[in-house]
């Protein structure tokens, strides 16, 4: 059976052609003319980009804002909230990416958990490389490993969720009803795990610099250092403080205004690379851009 995949509603984007290469009737949702965004985070933020989000997630991420409130997942439509989600035939998004990358030199495959779908995701990335001059970069939550995955990436963007990011019934009383029922009736993994983490380093320790890694943590401020060190950090070895980037809490432009100078603080102290959200500095907390 030919390879396919799990993917959010417009889970390629942002594109303006189809798979076989028709004008679409919608312009994306970025509001530009054309396909691609940029990269919003981390070490190849401004990167020109196509995105391909895959739906479903091992984990439940829900953290507390300082100040009070409750902010979850920002990407719900691949994780706790799957009822759009559309299966894609791996020849299908070829042609699609085909259509739409023009001189763009990097695809982004995030979710979700995309490494849940690593047999069919094996074969999608190897096509990519296969068929296009780009490199790719997998956004990954670092609870789950495939070798030959891993062959075909070239940035691990890894996002470990720590123990402030577990649903509790304090948080999810604080959410609206619908929306705290389909968490809490969503299983979700222990994490983190230091031992997979650390697989990916060596892969890149072991690449002669063809591979490289960031360890993006979600962070309010300086109250969560202590369990990055004691959860993360303290068991894994091969990182520089240039490898760890300091995310501030927040899918829109409230809640970032609560964190970005708190965390910003915290990576100087330390030495991290402050990671700030620039596609939502951009285009505010739609999807698809
Ligand atoms: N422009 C843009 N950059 C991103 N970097 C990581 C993203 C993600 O949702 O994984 C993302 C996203 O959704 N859009
Ligand atoms: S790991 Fe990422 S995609 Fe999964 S629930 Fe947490 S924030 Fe959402
Ligand atoms: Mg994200």
């Amino acid at each position: 059976m030919a390879a396919s995949l799990l993917l959010v509603n417009n889970g390629i984007f942002p594109i303006t052609r189809d798979a076989e290469g028709k004008l679409l009737t919608d312009v994306p949702a970025t509001g530009l003319q054309h396909p691609g965004t940029i990269q919003g985070e981390g070490k190849l933020v401004g990167t020109a980009s196509l995105f391909i989000r895959l739906s479903g997630c091992n984990l439940r991420c829900m953290w507390n804002i300082p100040g009070g409130g409750v902010s979850a997942c920002d990407t719900p439509d691949s994780s706790f909230d799957v009822s759009k989600n559309q299966l894609w035939k791996v020849d299908e998004i070829i042609e699609t990416v085909r259509h739409n990358l023009g001189d763009m030199c990097h695809v982004v495959i995030t979710g979700g958990e995309p490494t849940i779908q690593h047999r069919s995701l094996k074969e999608l990335c190897r096509r990519l490389k296969e068929e296009f001059d780009v490199l790719i970069t997998i956004e990954t939550n670092g609870t789950l490993f495939d070798e030959e995955l891993a062959r075909h990436i070239d940035l691990f963007s890894i996002s470990p969720k720590l123990s402030d990011s577990l649903v509790t019934e304090e948080k999810l009383k604080q959410l609206p009803q619908q929306l705290a029922e389909k968490v809490a009736a969503a299983p979700s993994q222990k994490t983190p795990c230091p031992d997979v983490i650390q697989q990916y380093i060596d892969v890149c320790l072991n690449s002669n610099g063809e591979k490289d890694f960031q360890l993006k943590f979600v962070m309010s401020g300086s109250e969560n250092t202590e369990s990055i060190h004691e959860e993360v950090l303290n068991h894994i070895s091969g990182w520089k403080p240039s490898d760890i980037l300091a995310m501030p809490l927040g899918g829109n432009h409230q809640t970032l205004g609560k964190t970005s100078l708190r965390v910003l603080e915290t990576a100087i102290q330390h030495g991290w690379r402050y990671c700030p959200r620039i596609h939502i500095d951009l285009f505010g907390d739609k999807p698809g851009v």
